[in-house]
């Protein structure tokens, strides 16, 4: 089953990084997610109750990286597969964290990981 929900570019401002001075401000990341979810049922009967909703996981997703500081994108992107997977009951998920403004002569950097359910 290779159905997806997918987030690309989410834009959440965080405290992020190894840094004292990166304690200090807000950065930006930007998360895409790819996630496992069998969408046959949801389109078979046209009902909301069998989709995964990419809103409410996008909203779930921006108040943990937001709402607390951390050191490395690692870490964010490992909190963020371990939400989707528990919270959503997704089979798997691919998150990729952008952290664009950390290298000043790369477009962007950062990290991709995919977990799945034990
Ligand atoms: N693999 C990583 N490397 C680096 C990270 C990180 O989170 N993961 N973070 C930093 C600093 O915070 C950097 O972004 C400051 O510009 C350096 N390398």
């Amino acid at each position: 089953m290779t159905d997806t929900v997918f987030i690309k570019a989410l834009d959440c401002q965080a405290v992020i990084g190894v840094f004292d001075w990166e304690k200090q401000i807000r950065q930006q990341l930007l998360l895409d997610l790819t996630i496992g979810w069998n969408n046959r049922p949801a389109a078979a009967t046209d009902d909301y109750q069998h989709a995964l909703c990419y809103d409410t996981v996008a909203k779930q997703v921006t108040a943990l990286v937001q709402d607390q500081p951390h050191e490395l994108v690692e870490t964010v992107a490992e909190k963020v597969a371990a939400l989707i997977l528990t919270e959503f009951n997704a089979p798997w998920v691919r998150v990729t964290v952008n952290k664009p403004g950390a290298v000043a002569n790369a477009s962007t950097v950062g990290v991709e990981i995919e977990r799945s359910r034990a």
